[in-house]
């Protein structure tokens, strides 16, 4: 982000990362905005650059064809996902096995939400990093101090091992749940796949990182239309947590961008592609064969967006480095090792302002 100058009120405004005093949604609705309002400007300081190529070349895996019971279609599908990892760490799933139905209440009952009156949504606001349930907007300080609103709506909530979601509107909380069940499934193969491609010990990786009790999180991001688009951002880059990140994008409307060797890209799913992020919990993990994406949303002046990512990591418990056998192998470990739920705990503001936990965690030799 190139933006120099610093607010009034940065400071101030940082403290609380979360806030919740109007909805861009309402903000949006109570008047014919031309411009966009300052808090949400990050140009104040110099503006920055959004123009990414267009995204052909993101690998897509077929999901059934690594649980196919053919070994050949198997094992190559199972190449062809580390492959994916190690060089883009974003990719397309097709035949996921994520029932359309489900996907489309999903939105449907999610897109409500988000039109809930701001009262309503108001006691969600986000009082601490460890609630369960947050919603609000979100404030960022860029890496030259200044703070900014990020242009987004947003609901993230914690489903396992523990689950919680709002209860209004009904019946949100019986499709959350359906979903967050079947995507831990798709998610427990894939790292099965990639463990084996790795030559590790399936029921070694499943004890290891208690994919039972596997820690999820399910974060809905809304971004209404905006007036001025290149003067601020829906995400800024970042890399997620936990393993694999499973988004699904409504009705194809573009926003979400990857850089690729220093090159940014849209990231434009097709109907019924799910978008999958590495996340930087299996870049570790994998003692850096995997590769975590840096990736960022940028907003439009026709369309809203609404994008559903749900966070799959190991049981909130684990001491996450790299696999043991991995080291061995390597002769050293490429990260040092962290407790996950404390980085859960400080992850929120962190994740946002262009550090990811990478840096601080590699080892440099
Ligand atoms: O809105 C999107 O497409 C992506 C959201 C995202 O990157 C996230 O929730 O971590
Ligand atoms: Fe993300």
């Amino acid at each position: 982000m190139a933006a120099s100058a610093v607010s009034e009120n940065s400071s101030a405004d940082f403290d609380h990362p979360f806030e919740f005093k109007k909805s861009v949604q309402s903000i949006v609705d109570s008047s014919d905005l031309k411009h966009l309002p300052s808090k949400y400007n990050l140009e104040l300081g110099g503006g920055h650059d959004t123009s990414a190529e267009s995204c052909e070349s993101v690998p897509v895996i077929d999901f059934s064809a690594l649980t196919s019971g053919d070994p050949l279609r198997r094992s190559k599908a199972v190449a062809e996902l580390a492959g994916a990892c190690a060089d883009w760490g974003v990719f397309f799933l097709v035949n996921h096995g994520l029932p359309e139905e489900l996907v489309a209440s999903l939105f449907a009952k999610m897109r409500e939400f988000f039109s809930l009156p701001d009262d309503d949504r108001k006691q969600y606001e986000g009082k601490s990093t460890s609630s369960p349930i947050v919603c609000g907007n979100f404030n960022v300080k860029t890496t030259s101090n200044q703070t900014f609103t990020l242009w987004r709506d947003f609901l993230k909530i914690h489903v396992h091992p523990e689950f919680h979601c709002p209860s209004k509107p009904e019946p949100l909380s019986e499709i959350v749940e359906e979903y967050a069940g079947r995507v831990r499934r798709v998610v427990r193969e894939m790292v099965g796949a990639i463990a084996e491609h790795m030559e590790l010990d399936r029921d070694y990786v499943e004890e290891v990182l208690e994919l039972k009790s596997s820690h999820q999180k399910l974060g809905a991001s809304f971004y209404p239309p905006c007036p001025q688009p290149d003067k601020t951002l829906g995400l800024p880059p970042h890399n997620d947590t936990g393993f694999f990140t499973i988004l699904a994008v409504r009705d194809g409307v573009p926003g979400l961008q990857t850089q690729h060797h220093g090159q940014w890209f849209e990231v434009n799913p097709p109907p019924n592609h799910m978008v999958v992020n590495v996340g930087e919990h299996l870049e570790i993990f994998s003692n850096g064969r995997c590769k975590s994406d840096f990736h960022r949303v940028v907003v439009n002046k026709e369309r809203e967006r609404l994008a559903i990512a749900v966070g799959n990591g190991p049981g909130p418990e684990v001491v996450l480095g790299p696999a043991a056998p991995l080291v061995e192998r390597d002769g050293r470990p490429n990260y040092r090792s962290m407790n996950y739920r404390e980085y859960m705990e400080s992850q929120f503001t962190r994740a946002y302002n262009g550090m990811s936990i990478l840096d601080e965690q590699k080892i440099h030799y």
